[in-house]
C-alpha cells in the first residue's frame, strides 16, 4: 500500500514532460513512487541542442568572430583579463595564439587531453568563443600607435553609477552556449590557459531563453517580460554589414588589423524591478511603446509591423508616447544611428533591500561607437521614460578584430604588423 505525496507528484508531472509523466504514473500504480519512475521511458534527446558547432575561424562567407551574429545562447560568461605586470607584446601575442588554438577545438566539441572532463557528454553546443581588445592592452604591449580611435573613453551618462572594477580591461572574452556545462567548461579551461600572463579582472554571467523551450521560435524576453531584440538590423539590410562591421577600406592605415571586425559596448544595467513591477501592464507598455504579450507596436499590427512614430489614437493622443523606448532609441530619432544589439540577462541573487540583483548585460555591436551607441545612449540619458528603472553599474568597450583564418590567431595583424 503506498501513500500519494500529492506535492510530489505534481511537481514531478510539471517538469518531466511527456515521457516522463507517463512513467510517473506507471510507477505510481505500482507502488514505485519515486524520481526513478521518471526516467521509465528513455528521455528524447534534443540532438540538434548539443550537437550544433560554430566555425571559429573565417571562412569565405564570413570575416568577422562568432558570437555577433550567432543566434543568441542560452547560457553566457562575460569575462576580462588584464595582463600580468610585466607583459608584453610578444606574452600577449602568446597568449592569443594559445586561446585561439584552444577556442577552436572547444567550439568544434574536441575535449583537451589534459581535461577536467566537465564537458565529456556534451556536444559543442553552439559555443562562442569571442575575443576583444579593451583600451588599456594598447599600453601595456607598447602597442598605443595602434590603437583605435574608437576606442576613446564612452562619455559620462547621468544615469552611471559605474563601479570601475567591474569595468574595461585589457582583454574581453564572451562565452555562448546552449550548454552551462559547456559554457564553463570553456570559461575554466581558457583561465588555465591564461596561466601566468594574464589575470581574471571581472566576470558576468548571463542567460537568455532554453533553445526549445517555447512552442515555435520567438524573439527572447527579458526580465522585465518584455519582447526584446525586434527591431534589431538584421544580416540581409543592406546596410547592415556598414553597421556593424569595420569596413576593408578608408580607414587610418594604423587600423588596417580592424578591417571586418566590430566594436562592443557592453554594459551591466541593473533593473529596478519592484518599481516597475508596482506599474500597471498599460503603463509598462507605454514606457516602452510596444505590447507586452506579444512585442506589437502600440501603433499597430503584429511584432514584426513597422512602428508608425506618427500614429494618433482616436482619442487624440498619440500611440507611441514622446518619452517611450522605442521612440528616442529608433534611428529615425537619432539621425540614423543604429547597433546590434545581442544582450544576455543576468540574476545575482538580492540586496540588501531585498530586491533582485538583475537586469540585463546589454551587449551592442557596432562599426562604431560615436554611430552607435554613444548618440542613442546619449538622447535615451535624457528622454527615455524606461531609464527611470534603470543603472547603469558597469560599462566597457573592446576592439573585436576578424576571425583569423585557419592556422592565425585573433589579433595576428595587431600583435605581427
Ligand atoms: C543605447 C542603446 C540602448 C540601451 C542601453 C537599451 C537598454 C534597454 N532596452 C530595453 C528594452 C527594449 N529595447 C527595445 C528596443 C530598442 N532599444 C534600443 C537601444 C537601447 N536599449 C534600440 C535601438 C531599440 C530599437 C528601437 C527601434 O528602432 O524600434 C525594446 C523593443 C523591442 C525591440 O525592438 O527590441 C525593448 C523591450 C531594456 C530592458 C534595456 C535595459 C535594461
Ligand atoms: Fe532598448
Amino acid at each position: 500500500m503506498t501513500t500519494e505525496h500529492p506535492i510530489t507528484r505534481r511537481r514531478l508531472l510539471g517538469t518531466a514532460g511527456a515521457a516522463g509523466a507517463a512513467g510517473l504514473v506507471a510507477g505510481g500504480a505500482s507502488g514505485a513512487f519515486t524520481a526513478q519512475a521518471v526516467r521509465a521511458e528513455p528521455p528524447t534527446a534534443l540532438t540538434t541542442v548539443g550537437s550544433t558547432a560554430v566555425a571559429f575561424h573565417a571562412d569565405d562567407r564570413a570575416a568577422h568572430q562568432a558570437g555577433i551574429t550567432t543566434p543568441l545562447q542560452a547560457t553566457a560568461h562575460l569575462v576580462a583579463f588584464d595582463l600580468a605586470p610585466g607583459g608584453d607584446r610578444k606574452s600577449a601575442a602568446a597568449l592569443l595564439r594559445r586561446w585561439s588554438k584552444r577556442a577552436e577545438e572547444l567550439m568544434a566539441g574536441k575535449a583537451a587531453k589534459d581535461d577536467s572532463g566537465v564537458a565529456y557528454d556534451a556536444g559543442p553546443s553552439s559555443l562562442t568563443i569571442t575575443f576583444g581588445f579593451g583600451r588599456t592592452f594598447f599600453d601595456r604591449t607598447g602597442l598605443t600607435a595602434k590603437r583605435p580611435a574608437a576606442l576613446e573613453p564612452l562619455p559620462h551618462f547621468t544615469a552611471d553609477v559605474l563601479d570601475p572594477k567591474r569595468g574595461e580591461g585589457d582583454l574581453w572574452i564572451q562565452i555562448g552556449s546552449d550548454d552551462a556545462f559547456v559554457a564553463f567548461h570553456a570559461l575554466r579551461t581558457l583561465q588555465k590557459d591564461a596561466g601566468d600572463a594574464a589575470r581574471l579582472r571581472w566576470q558576468m554571467n548571463g542567460f537568455t531563453r532554453t533553445p526549445g523551450a517555447t512552442a515555435k521560435p520567438m524573439t527572447v524576453r527579458n526580465l522585465m517580460g518584455q519582447v526584446d531584440g525586434t527591431n534589431n538590423p538584421h544580416p540581409s539590410d543592406k546596410d547592415f554589414d556598414a553597421r556593424v562591421f569595420v569596413p576593408a577600406s578608408g580607414g587610418p592605415a594604423a587600423e588596417a588589423w580592424m578591417a571586418g571586425g566590430s566594436y562592443a559596448v557592453v554594459r551591466r544595467i541593473r533593473m529596478l524591478l519592484d518599481d516597475w513591477d508596482h506599474l500597471s501592464r498599460d503603463r509598462q507598455e507605454r514606457v516602452i511603446g510596444r505590447r507586452k504579450s506579444d512585442g506589437a507596436p502600440l501603433s499597430g499590427g503584429t511584432e514584426t509591423t513597422p512602428v508608425d512614430l506618427d500614429k494618433f489614437n482616436k482619442d487624440g493622443s498619440i500611440a507611441i508616447a514622446g518619452d517611450a523606448h522605442i521612440r528616442v532609441a529608433a534611428p529615425e530619432s537619432n539621425h540614423g544611428a543604429a547597433m546590434l544589439r545581442r544582450p544576455f540577462s543576468y540574476h545575482d541573487g538580492f540586496r540588501d533591500d531585498g530586491a533582485p540583483d538583475a537586469g540585463l548585460l546589454f551587449i551592442c555591436w557596432q562599426a562604431d561607437p560615436m554611430k552607435g551607441f554613444v548618440p542613442v545612449q546619449r538622447k535615451l540619458d535624457r528622454g527615455d521614460g524606461l531609464s527611470r528603472f534603470l543603472r547603469h553599474e558597469a560599462s566597457g568597450l573592446y576592439a573585436v578584430p576578424p576571425a583569423p583564418k585557419p592556422g592565425g590567431y585573433v589579433g595576428q595583424a595587431l600583435l605581427e604588423g
